[in-house]
């Protein structure tokens, strides 16, 4: 049956010199950090998802943003090359746990560059944002590794935001939601829904109706309400910080039949 498991990393104790790019930067509170971690991996067991802890990168302060390192597509990871330096040595423990579940596994190469935040996936339609962290060979690496699988992959400029899914994700039933003052071009998405707060736009999908939210968008999550969906909140203040949001804190492995 498919698999309900989700990659998750615990943070490095230098996570207070995490990369910040579009935002100013904060002081951060580790103990709360890890505090807040664990809230949102209790969030995804309490839900069904069967959590796999990567082994900890504790000298990459990045390292809890797990889905940057790799991209999941049916049963195959694409492992990233991150466009940020400082991260490329965040792959190889994530390689590791990928190949150990049973995923075949493929790489992004030089010069390519792509970070899994950059990638949003509805269906076999796969959006992959050109930006900061995602070149444009990393993109044509991806088209090359998943449009034989059949994946549609469409790419979308991103400058406003660290990634595409720092202003895009979608509802279960595929709908495009979005800020656009944070988006480049929101008529590239046929059906689009916007929302009044960026973080209001990153939803991990739990499974039903449940949507996981950052608790610093109440008006979204209102909105969701309303639409007939449970939004299951959790705070992560201390990554939003660092420009992170709840779904670069996992990796779900929907698609993995185990
Ligand atoms: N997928 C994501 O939204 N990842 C957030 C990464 C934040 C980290 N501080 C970075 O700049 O790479």
């Amino acid at each position: 049956m498919p698999s309900k498991k989700a990659l998750v990393r615990r943070p490095s104790p230098r996570l207070a010199e995490g990369l910040v790019t579009h935002i100013e930067r904060e002081g951060i509170d580790a103990d709360l950090a890890v505090e807040q971690w664990e809230a949102y991996v209790t969030a995804l067991r309490a839900h069904g998802w069967d959590t796999i802890e990567v082994d900890p990168a504790d000298d990459c302060p990045d390292s809890v943003f797990v889905e940057d390192t790799v991209v999941m597509y049916r049963n195959v990871a694409l492992i990233a090359r991150p466009g940020a330096e400082s991260r490329r040595d965040e792959t190889a423990g994530v390689e590791e746990a990928v190949a150990g579940l049973g995923c075949s596994v493929n790489w992004i190469w030089e010069p390519g560059t792509l970070e899994g935040g950059d990638v949003l996936k509805i269906g076999d339609t796969v959006y992959v944002g050109r930006g900061g962290r995602t070149n444009a060979a990393g993109v044509q690496q991806l088209r090359a590794a998943f449009e034989p699988l059949g994946a549609r992959v469409v790419a979308v400029p991103v400058s406003k935001v660290l990634h595409l899914k720092s202003a895009v994700t979608a509802l279960p039933d595929g709908t495009v939601i979005g800020h656009i003052p944070k988006m480049d071009t929101p008529s590239l998405f046929a059906r689009f829904l916007p929302v009044p707060e960026e973080a209001g736009t990153h939803v991990v999908l739990l499974g039903g109706d449940k949507l996981l939210m950052a608790a610093s968008a109440p008006k979204t999550a209102e909105l969701f309400s309303d639409l007939g969906y449970e939004p299951v909140v959790v705070d992560i203040s201390e990554f939003e910080k660092l420009e992170g949001c709840v779904t670069c804190l996992s990796v779900r492995l929907r698609d993995l039949y185990v």
